[in-house]
């Protein structure tokens, strides 16, 4: 899979205070990750420097392999983002607005159409966007957003006052992005439900530096196997490479594996071994559970 960001020791300071202290990640292509963390972890922080808003004290940033510093209109040019509240022309209209950073970024007609399509906005497209809802605006903003085909689409807390209609809206919008249009999205977001309904991993920061946890690997990383607790199994898993930790809880194990699909690993050696077990099932994990165990909330 391609990797769409790869972010190498970042660290920011604002003065005398560090902010940011050695965050690395990587984001590949079609992936929706939620990037989560409570109030002043540093996810605003973080996203600012992807965008080159503001600037790396340390640390690097490719986009699309582009060094978001050293070639910064390359980088630039394959991602975009929604930062702040929309920065719209309030007495112009919704296709006026469009029409107008299409031509500034010299965009064809038929992207622009393509645009219009997918925003959905109805007749709103006519109308000042001074009396557009949130919803609205955000639809028309994420529309902007994507006039330049980007690879990569940064959002902080993009639900941020929506009505739930709107949240829908923009949830099945990111959706189809990732999975029909082959965008790569980080998204931040306090609604914890939400990005969970939305996003493959997650990405968790506190106090500036990722958290390192295993929950944050995609959904189907997490099994429960029933059968028998035995010594012989737990000296398997602790030699298992593929296996991150296991628990016994409901008659068997729940175990978390390194990467996706690496339960077969764990299958294998139980077959070597001639361990006999009765079911397994996906476990979903619950990401406020998952928030309550990162942060201590
Ligand atoms: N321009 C700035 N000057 C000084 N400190 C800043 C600046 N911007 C952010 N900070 C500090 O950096 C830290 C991280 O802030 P940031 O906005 O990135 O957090 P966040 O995770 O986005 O929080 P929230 O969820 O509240 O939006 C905070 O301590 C904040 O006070």
């Amino acid at each position: 899979m391609e990797k769409i960001v790869e972010i190498k020791g970042l660290c920011k300071k604002f003065g005398k205070t560090e902010v940011l202290h050695d965050v690395s990640f990587d984001i590949y292509e079609d992936e929706i990750v939620g990037f989560i963390g409570p109030n002043g972890a540093g996810k605003s922080t973080t996203m600012k420097c992807m965008c080159n808003l503001i600037f790396p004290s340390a640390g690097t940033i490719k986009i699309c392999g582009y060094d978001i510093v050293k070639e910064r209109e390359k980088a630039l040019a394959k991602q975009s983002s929604l930062i702040e509240t929309p920065g719209l022309f309030p007495n112009l209209t919704g296709k006026e607005n469009i029409e107008y950073f299409a031509s500034y970024k010299k965009i064809p007609q038929s992207k622009i159409e393509e645009i219009i399509q997918f925003m959905n906005l109805g007749d709103g497209l006519y109308r000042r966007t001074a009396k557009y809802s949130l919803g609205m605006k955000q639809r028309l903003a994420l529309g902007i957003a994507l006039l330049s085909d980007p690879k990569l689409l940064i959002l902080d807390e993009p639900t941020n006052g929506l009505d739930p209609a709107g949240v829908f809206d923009l949830r099945n919008q990111l959706k189809t992005l990732a999975k029909e249009k082959h965008v790569s999205i980080l998204v931040s977001s306090h609604q914890l439900g939400e990005l969970e309904k939305i996003s493959d991993r997650y990405i968790c920061i506190n106090k500036g530096k990722i958290v390192e946890n295993p929950k944050q690997m995609k959904n189907d990383s997490c099994y429960h196997i029933t059968m028998k607790k035995t010594e012989q199994v737990e000296k398997l898993m602790e030699q298992a490479a593929s296996v991150y930790s296991y628990t016994y809880q409901e008659n068997g194990y729940v175990i978390l594996v390194k990467e996706n699909h690496k339960i077969q690993d764990v299958l294998h050696l139980f077959q070597k071994e001639q361990i006999e077990y009765e079911d397994i099932t996906k476990k979903v994990i619950d990401i406020e559970t998952m928030y309550s165990e990162l942060y201590e909330a």
